[in-house]
């Protein structure tokens, strides 16, 4: 079993890091109707692999203090990742122990069970009271203990055992002890005592109906035992509720909001976490989110935390178990570099252990074998092994992979010097194209009113010699970098079709004729443009493509290019961030009427502005190198005279 391992932190104190173990539920065939096998497994008592979402032949092995496969029964999960703290709690030190993981992964189970099956939460409180009863036998112990139930909902502190209680705030005492003025405490003396207090408060809780799980947990559960002695420490065992993808979840309304206040304290959870095994950050931000202020006193410093994460092996759990993996391997990585990402060809897979296939139950084996064969075949044909994941095929969740990518890669510092690298020249060329844009547009409406009538009369050949420069810079933006698949500016993809616009010039000069409507409408960019029109007049490729590329910036663009699309300024940007922060990302630019502010007619208004303006950018380019040649032109012709 791994030790629990104190950290240094320079002096005489020590910090004990967070103990990690994963938990893999077994599969529930019924809930995945495509019968499509497991996407995760273990492969020891401390690795596991899940297969990568970029290439399907390959896997991503991940290593943890603890693994537990679907076989590992309740006992073998309290005794091996929660019993050994325990007695910590009698020496004066704080302990807490709490399950992580998606909706419906097991966090529940793995915490309360049920009665044939106790889980984390009976076991312990049995295990305080006959570690205080010996304490009793040996040093005269008071045997009773206190307990205290609370739950987090919606950012509101709620006693589970005085249900009609307001929110509760939260204190920090001179000795840095974190108290809750207020919340109920009561004396048990056996466990039978404790059973009667904790199954009622249970029913208090509040859960709801999601589609991944009849009775998703919507609050943090947070159970509170402490022996009745001045030295001793306390135990939090907390159940959380379950992160959560509100796309499958079909969460809205209340739900919706239940969710952001989830999903927002489970980041805080991360930040902190991750800043406590980092040893590194300054302040550790244990004050913005009331489940990490409320735990502040039992994770981290002295105290003794172990988190189980809970994941589940279905494909339709694929996005949630890698970024929960993430989140864990994540806060195990800088304590002892625990985490390898590999990549393992199908042909070369380690044999499966007999257990595994047990687990399995047989019907997993044959349709992984069969789809491991459909997806090398498709890998020879050329086709994105990831299409395979055909429940990953939306594009917002492609971005949140590499997004996720890029955070585990971002954990070693030859890459993250790498990457900001490649973020600072991203953003300098982009910067750069913002410039010229601008450039060129003025230029532009000069030459435009000299040229009057004339521009309908270009000739290819002046357009063709000055395309070079800028097709330059095209290349030079569009080179393949991490960074700009992710991140790419409008800009960018307003200069891909260039070479298409000698082909197209008719429907240039339909455009040019839409930039004359524009140019009469009001500021808002409202009117003036019929409805059905303005898009039937564009090239669908470009404009298909200027949505993606607007998309694309709406899902991963800093705050700074946010703003730098049309009509949104600092305040849009932010609510964009904030949205997104929430909900996760835009499945379409439609979604864009969700964030606050922005009505359809606002949205309509963003999408022909920004549309048409990549269109007018084409020409204003195109009249620029004509009104060069025809200058260039005028100027041999009058030195020849
Ligand atoms: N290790 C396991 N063995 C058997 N059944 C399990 C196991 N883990 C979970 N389950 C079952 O899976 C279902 C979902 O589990 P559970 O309710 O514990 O999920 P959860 O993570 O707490 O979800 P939520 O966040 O929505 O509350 C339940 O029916 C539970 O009994």
């Amino acid at each position: 079993m791994a030790q629990r391992v104190a950290v240094s932190d320079g002096g005489n104190k020590k910090t004990s890091r967070v103990r990690v173990a994963v938990r893999l539920r077994p599969y529930m065939s019924k809930q995945d109707e495509k019968s499509e096998g497991p996407c995760v497994r273990g492969l020891d008592s401390q690795n596991l692999e899940i297969i990568n979402w970029r290439n399907a032949t390959e896997t991503v092995k991940y290593h943890f203090d603890v693994f537990h496969g679907e076989q590992t029964t309740q006992q073998e999960v309290f005794l091996s990742s929660v019993k050994p703290i325990l007695p910590h709690i009698l020496k004066g030190q704080n302990a807490s122990v709490f399950a992580y993981g998606p909706t419906g992964a097991g966090k529940t189970h793995t915490m309360l069970g049920s009665s044939d099956q106790p889980g984390v939460i009976p076991r312990a409180v049995r295990e305080v009271f006959n570690l205080v009863k010996a304490k009793d036998e040996d040093d005269g112990w008071d045997y009773s203990i206190g307990m205290s139930y609370l739950e987090i909902y919606n950012e509101k502190v709620l006693d589970l055992l005085s249900p009609s209680s307001q929110d509760l705030p939260i204190r920090e005492d001179k000795d840095k002890n974190i108290l809750i003025p207020g919340l109920t405490h009561t004396t048990i003396s056996s466990f039978a005592d404790f059973d009667k207090h904790f199954v009622p408060a249970s029913l208090n809780r509040t859960t709801a109906s999601t589609k991944l799980n009849q009775r998703s947990s919507r609050s943090h559960a947070i159970l509170l035992i402490k022996p009745h002695r001045q030295q001793t420490g306390k135990l939090y065992l907390v159940d959380l509720a379950g992160s959560e993808d509100n796309r499958r979840t079909g969460n809205q309304g209340i739900r919706l909001k239940e969710s952001g206040a989830i999903n927002l304290s489970l980041f805080t959870l991360s930040k902190v976490v991750d800043s406590l095994n980092s040893g590194t950050a300054i302040r550790v931000p244990y004050r913005d989110s009331k489940l990490t202020r409320l735990l502040q006193d039992s994770l981290g410093g002295s105290a003794h935390s172990v988190m189980i994460t809970n994941i589940a092996p279905e494909y339709k759990y694929y996005f949630d178990t890698f970024s929960a993996l993430n989140f864990a391997a994540k806060s195990k990585l800088i304590v002892n570099k625990p985490f390898t990402r590999e990549t393992v060809a199908v042909p070369v897979l380690p044999v499966k252990r007999a257990r595994d296939d047990h687990e399995a139950g047989g019907s997993g084996t044959e349709p992984q074998k069969k789809r491991q064969k459909e997806e090398k075949k498709t890998e020879h044909s050329g086709s994105s092994p990831s299409a395979h994941f055909h429940s990953l095929s939306e594009p917002s969740v492609m971005d949140r992979l590499i997004a996720l990518e890029k955070l585990m890669m971002s954990c070693q510092d030859k890459d993250r010097t790498g990457m900001l690298k490649d973020v600072a020249q991203s953003r300098k060329e982009i910067q750069e194209l913002k410039e010229k844009q601008k450039e060129l547009e003025s230029k532009a409406l000069l030459f435009s009113r000299l040229a009057g009538e004339k521009s309908s009369t270009v000739q290819e050949p002046a357009f063709k010699n000055n395309t070079a420069p800028l097709q330059r810079k095209q290349s030079n933006a569009t080179k393949p970098n991490k960074q700009q698949a992710v991140v790419q500016p409008l800009q960018v993809s307003q200069l891909q079709p260039l070479q298409q616009l000698a082909v197209v010039k008719k429907q240039s000069v339909c455009v040019k004729k839409k930039e004359k409507k524009l140019s009469d409408q009001p500021p808002d960019g409202k009117e003036n443009i019929k409805e059905n029109g303005w898009e039937s007049q564009l090239d669908t490729s470009v404009l298909e493509q200027s949505r993606k590329k607007i998309l694309q910036i709406l899902n991963t663009g800093s705050l700074k290019e946010l703003k730098g699309l049309q009509q949104i300024g600092d305040k849009k940007a932010k609510l964009i961030l904030g949205w997104r922060e929430i909900h996760g990302h835009f499945t379409k630019l439609e979604d864009l009427v969700k964030v606050e502010g922005m009505t359809e007619k606002r949205f309509s208004s963003f999408m022909k502005v920004s549309t048409v303006l990549s269109y007018f950018f084409f020409v204003c380019l195109f009249v620029c190198f004509f009104f060069s040649f025809f200058l260039s032109f005028s100027h041999t012709d009058s030195l020849a005279r």
